[in-house]
């Protein structure tokens, strides 16, 4: 997937702020679809430090020109995010959290979404404010919560399917993901963790 991305923004067909616009629009999209009485009302968006977080970014803009109360967390330094994530952190016309300084709560609004981390994932997620925020979207997953997952689970390898080892990982409703599946979202512990799935295309 990261190949095939690559491929298309090394051709000059398609540039990766395009691809991470489609993407951000393709998780609002398929969040309507999945809770389509859910047309407005506050989330939470947990933004890690690569082009996941910058999906995050999109999908927080996107809310909040339609209505939306918006918190966004971010973890990781904005200074340290990659040119398109970036890109779109400057854009956000709202406040954000520092996931690092700020003590997670218990989440009570409509819409908590986790893109921490996505393909980039490299290494079990041990950082305890990481691991604090993701524990609260799972536990607002398990009560019904409408919790989505940007690409794939945060902690989930996207090629096994596995909880990563030690890592922390939080369930999600629905998941969306980006041109194919992975195979993650399949195998192992997968199903339990992403939830429905849907495919988006993005142009690839
Ligand atoms: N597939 C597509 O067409 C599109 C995908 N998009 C989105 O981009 C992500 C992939 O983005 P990438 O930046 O490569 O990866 P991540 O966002 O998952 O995160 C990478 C950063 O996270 C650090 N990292 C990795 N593991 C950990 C950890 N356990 N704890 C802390 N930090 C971690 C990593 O640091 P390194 O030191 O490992 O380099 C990176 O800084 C994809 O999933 C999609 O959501 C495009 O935006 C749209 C098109
Ligand atoms: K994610």
């Amino acid at each position: 997937m990261r190949a095939v991305e690559m491929a298309a923004i090394d051709s000059g067909t398609v540039t990766g702020l395009a691809l991470m616009e489609r993407a951000g629009a393709g998780v609002v999209a398929s969040f309507h679809t999945n809770w389509p009485a859910l047309r407005s009302g506050s989330a939470r968006i947990l933004c890690g430090p690569g082009n996941n977080g910058g999906d995050g970014f999109v999908i927080a803009r996107l809310l909040h020109a339609n209505g939306w109360q918006v918190q966004v967390v971010t973890f990781g330094h904005p200074d340290q995010l990659p040119q398109d994530a970036r890109h779109n952190f400057n854009r956000l016309a709202m406040p954000v959290a520092d996931g690092a300084t700020t003590p997670p709560t218990q989440f009570d609004g409509d819409l908590s979404v986790d893109a921490m981390f996505g393909t980039g994932l490299t290494r079990p997620i041990s950082d305890p404010a990481m691991a604090s925020w993701l524990h609260c979207h799972d536990r607002f997953c398990a009560a019904g919560g409408a919790a989505i997952a940007v690409d794939i689970p945060s902690g989930l390898d996207a090629d096994s399917g596995r909880v990563l080892q030690g890592s922390a990982c939080a369930r999600s409703g629905l998941t969306v993901t980006f041109h194919r599946a992975k195979p993650g979202h399949y195998l192992a512990d997968g199903p339990e963790f992403c939830g429905t799935l849907h495919i988006v295309g993005i142009g690839l």
